[in-house]
């Protein structure tokens, strides 16, 4: 099939790519140029794992191409899928202009019937309010269909997730549309991935609550890792042993310093924001207790470390290990290690920041803050040191390496990462999240 995937970024690039790989002739689109040209010499302007050899490859064999013209998308796909971000407001709302701004800029260049497929994270009533706009803007009208697919992947896997994910959800409202969603998504159901379709607003309800349970699990091990804290257990054996009810799962029980990203925290903002509008009370008031549980670990390791150094973080110097907002990315939006960081920083401490693949995307927002090219260099005269991203090469690291280089051997290790046999025996003060 022919098809235009609107949006290249995290989601559209990886999904583009995807649909080539799966045998589709596919068109990226993106309204920024310089993003363009870097996907048009087989690279993402972004990390992904396996995402460059896979755009190498088909951009290669000629089944995938990118472009700004809208034009061009119009006439060269039967399918267009939309991927646009939709970050949220101040007010916890989702902001659409990227996605309003990217339907009206193809829907002019659509002369004959096809279907558009968003992919962005939306509130309930989206899809019918595209529907609308669509029907004003295209000289196809009626017979451009909207529907509504909304996306699972975790960066980091995005790849894997877009060719085998758990499920495919289609919100439809006719059965054309279905027969052309099955078709182009065929090569990847044939090998038994579920595709589940439903009405359009109980599929963008299904995005929304998959995230919102997401986020509740890590705000509930969050919570139970204050008891552990407290009562003097371990939150890490606590899940394991939870985690063994298959009723329950292992899967996202991993204490420490919360959630972050470009989608748990703004998806959940925006699900309390649609159900406080429709009047849905008991889910506003379970996503409300998630956010806060989950805003008070970042405000907790600020408290933690300001103890650390005696009540006054001014003029003290803190190591950080961690900028990205989790394992495997170079995504910092709304890292909660560059959150607490930036806190630290605005209470008067000199931050030194060390991260395997996010420290450009880090300096480029924090040019604030600074950097070392090494674990031990941030390190060095650190009264605290802050392990705030889990990633595996930290637990790698034996204190003795560290030697000298820091002021103080104290340390806070928010994502159960440091090496207990290590640390324990090296005359450090440590202080684990979730274990007394
Ligand atoms: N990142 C993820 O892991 C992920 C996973 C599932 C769902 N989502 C959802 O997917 C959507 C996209 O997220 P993302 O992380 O890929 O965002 P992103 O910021 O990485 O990418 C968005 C892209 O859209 C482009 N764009 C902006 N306006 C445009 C327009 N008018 N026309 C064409 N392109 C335009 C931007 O230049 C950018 O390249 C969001 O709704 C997000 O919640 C993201
Ligand atoms: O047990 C856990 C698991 C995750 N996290 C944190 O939670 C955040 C989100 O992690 P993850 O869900 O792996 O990252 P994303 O790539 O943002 O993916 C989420 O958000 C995407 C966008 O909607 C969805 O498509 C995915 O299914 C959903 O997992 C990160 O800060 C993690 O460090 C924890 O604190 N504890």
């Amino acid at each position: 099939m022919r098809m235009t995937m609107i949006g290249c970024g995290h989601l559209g690039a990886t999904h583009a790519a995807s649909m080539a790989e799966i045998g589709h002739d596919v068109l990226g689109v993106d309204v920024d140029a310089a993003k363009i040209e870097t996907l048009r010499s087989g690279r993402a302007w972004f990390h992904e794992p396996d995402l460059d050899e896979m755009l190498a490859r088909h951009i290669a064999s000629g089944r995938l191409r990118f472009t700004t013209d809208f034009a061009e998308a119009g006439e060269f796909g039967d399918v267009h899928f939309i991927g646009v971000a939709t970050p949220g407001t101040d007010t916890g709302e989702y902001d659409l202009t990227q996605l309003f701004s990217a339907v009206s800029m193809l829907a002019g260049h659509l002369h004959r019937p096809c279907v558009i497929v968003g992919k962005s994270t939306v509130h309930a009533g989206t899809t019918s309010a595209v529907q609308e706009l669509v029907r004003d803007l295209a000289p196809a009208g009626d017979a451009v269909e909207v529907v509504w697919n909304p996306e699972f992947l975790r960066e980091g896997h995005a790849v894997q997730d877009t060719l085998r994910p758990d499920r495919i959800v289609i919100g439809v409202t006719s059965a054309e549309a279905e027969r052309i969603i099955r078709e182009a998504y065929a090569p990847i159901t044939d090998a038994g991935v579920p595709l589940v379709v439903t009405d359009p607003v109980t599929c963008e309800l299904v995005k929304g609550s998959a995230n919102a349970f997401l986020a509740m699990k890590i705000s509930f091990i969050n919570a139970m890792g204050d008891l552990c804290e407290a009562a003097g257990g371990d939150v890490r054996l606590l899940a394991d042993a939870i985690g063994l009810d298959p009723r329950i799962g292992r899967a996202f029980l991993d204490a420490g310093l919360g959630y972050g990203g470009g989608c748990l925290p703004k998806d959940g903002r925006a699900f309390a924001a649609r159900a406080r509008d429709l009047g849905a009370d008991g889910a506003v008031a379970l996503l409300s207790v998630v956010d806060d549980i989950n805003a008070a670990r970042r405000t907790r390791v600020v408290d933690l470390t300001t103890k650390a150094v005696g009540g006054d973080v001014a003029g003290t110097r803190i190591g950080v290990w961690g900028a990205a907002f989790k394992v495997g990315t170079d995504d910092i939006r709304d890292s909660p290690a560059l959150d607490v960081a930036t806190r630290l920083h605005a209470a008067g401490a000199a931050l030194t920041i060390y991260d395997p693949m996010a420290i450009d995307t880090a300096r480029a927002a924090h040019p604030e803050l600074g950097y070392a090219q090494d674990p031990i260099a941030a390190a060095r005269d650190a009264d605290v040191l802050l392990v705030m991203t889990g990633w595996p090469e930290f637990r790698a690291i034996n204190p003795q390496e560290l030697g000298e280089v820091v002021a103080r051997r104290v340390a806070i290790d928010t994502r159960a990462v440091l090496h207990d046999d290590w640390w324990a025996g090296a005359d450090w003060t440590i202080h684990r999240l979730g274990r007394g």
